[in-house]
C-alpha cells in the first residue's frame, strides 16, 4: 500500500510545486497520473522514489516512511538515451541493479534473459543499447524494471519518445505485466487515452502548486484491446472526462469520482527545502557496480 498525506514540495528557490497532496494506492493497482504541463508530475515521482524529500507530509511504502530509495522500487524514465549504460550489453544493463538483489552471477544473467524475453528482446541481449532503435530501447529500460521483480513501478512518461505503433505495443506490455506479476504501477503520461487505456483509475493533478483534481475510476474489462476498447462507449465518457478536469473543467466531476482539492487547499506547509544526498550515494553504487558489471564481462 502506498500512502501519500499531506504531501508538500517546495524547491529551494521557492516555487512551490506541490501543496497538500494526499493519494492512497492500494496493492496491485495501475493508476495513471494526467495533470497540465509543468504541475508537478515528477516532483511527485521523485518524492515518492526518495529522490527527493517533501518539505511537508510524508510518503509510506507498506508502512514505512519513505526516506530515501525503497526497496522493492523500479523507475522508468521518458529518457531511455540516457537511463541505459552504452558500454554494457542489453543483458548486463538489465542485470546490473540485481547485484542489490544479492543475487548471484548466474542468477542475474539468467533473471535478465528472462525478462528481455518477456520484451521480445531475447535475441538483442549481446547487443549495445545504440545498436538498437528507440523503441527497443525503452523495451531494454522496461526489461530491466522488471528483471528487478519490483513491489512498486513508476513510469515518468515512459512512452513519449517513441512512434504510435511501438508506443500502443508498450502499452499491452505493461498492461500484460501488470496482470501478470500484479505489481503496483503509477504511469505519469500526457496522453489522456492512454491514462484511460491502460489505468484501473486516472488522478488528475491541477495546475501547479498542484494536488489531486479529482480519482476518476475507469470502468473498463481488465482484459484491453487496442481497437476494441478505445471503441467503448465507457472508454469514450470516461477519456472525455478525464480530458474536461484536465482543463479545469471540474462540472465534469461525478458522483464516484473523489477530489481531494480541498485538502490541497488547507496544505499550507512550505518548511524549508532539504535534499537528500541520495544522487550522490546512487552514483557512487552505480559506478561501483558497472566496474564489478565490466570486469564480470
Ligand atoms: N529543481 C527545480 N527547482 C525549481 N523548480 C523546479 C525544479 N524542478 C522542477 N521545478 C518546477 O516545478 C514545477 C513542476 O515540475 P515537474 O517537472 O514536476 O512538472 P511536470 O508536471 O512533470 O512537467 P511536464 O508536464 O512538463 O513533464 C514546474 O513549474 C517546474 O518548473
Amino acid at each position: 500500500m502506498l500512502e501519500i498525506a499531506a504531501l508538500s514540495h517546495t524547491y529551494p528557490d521557492g516555487h512551490i510545486a506541490i501543496r497538500g497532496m494526499d493519494l492512497t494506492v492500494p496493492d496491485g493497482e495501475l493508476v495513471s497520473i494526467v495533470g497540465p504541463s509543468g504541475c508537478g508530475k515528477s516532483t511527485l515521482l521523485r518524492c515518492i522514489a526518495g529522490l527527493i524529500r517533501p518539505t511537508g507530509g510524508k510518503v509510506v511504502l507498506n508502512d514505512e516512511q519513505v526516506a530515501g530509495v525503497p526497496d522493492g522500487l523500479a523507475v522508468v524514465f521518458q529518457d531511455y538515451s540516457r537511463s541505459l549504460f552504452p558500454w554494457l550489453t542489453v543483458r548486463d544493463n538489465v542485470a546490473l541493479p540485481l547485484r542489490r538483489r544479492g543475487k548471484s552471477k548466474t542468477e542475474r544473467r539468467d533473471a535478465a534473459m528472462r525478462a528481455l524475453e518477456s520484451v521480445g528482446l531475447a535475441d538483442a541481449a549481446r547487443k549495445y543499447p545504440w545498436q538498437l532503435s528507440g523503441g527497443m530501447q525503452q523495451r531494454v529500460s522496461i526489461a530491466r524494471a522488471l528483471a528487478y521483480q519490483p513491489s512498486l513501478l513508476l513510469m515518468d512518461e515512459p512512452f513519449g519518445s517513441v512512434d504510435a505503433q511501438t508506443r500502443e505495443d508498450l502499452e499491452d506490455l505493461v498492461l500484460q505485466v501488470h496482470r501478470a506479476e500484479k505489481m503496483t504501477i503509477l504511469l505519469v503520461t500526457h496522453d489522456i487515452d492512454e491514462s484511460v487505456y491502460v489505468g484501473d483509475r486516472v488522478v488528475v493533478l491541477g495546475p501547479s502548486p498542484t494536488g489531486v483534481v479529482a480519482d476518476v475510476p475507469v470502468p473498463l474489462p481488465a482484459e484491453r484491446d487496442q481497437i476494441e476498447t478505445r471503441a467503448m462507449p465507457e472508454f469514450i465518457s470516461t477519456r472525455a472526462k478525464v480530458g474536461r478536469l484536465v482543463r479545469g473543467d471540474h462540472g465534469a466531476l461525478g458522483e464516484t469520482d473523489v477530489t481531494a482539492a480541498d485538502s490541497a487547499k488547507a496544505e499550507t506547509d512550505t518548511a524549508d527545502e532539504t535534499r537528500i544526498d541520495i544522487n550522490k550515494t546512487d552514483t557512487k553504487t552505480d559506478k561501483a557496480d558497472v566496474a564489478a558489471a565490466r570486469k564480470d564481462g
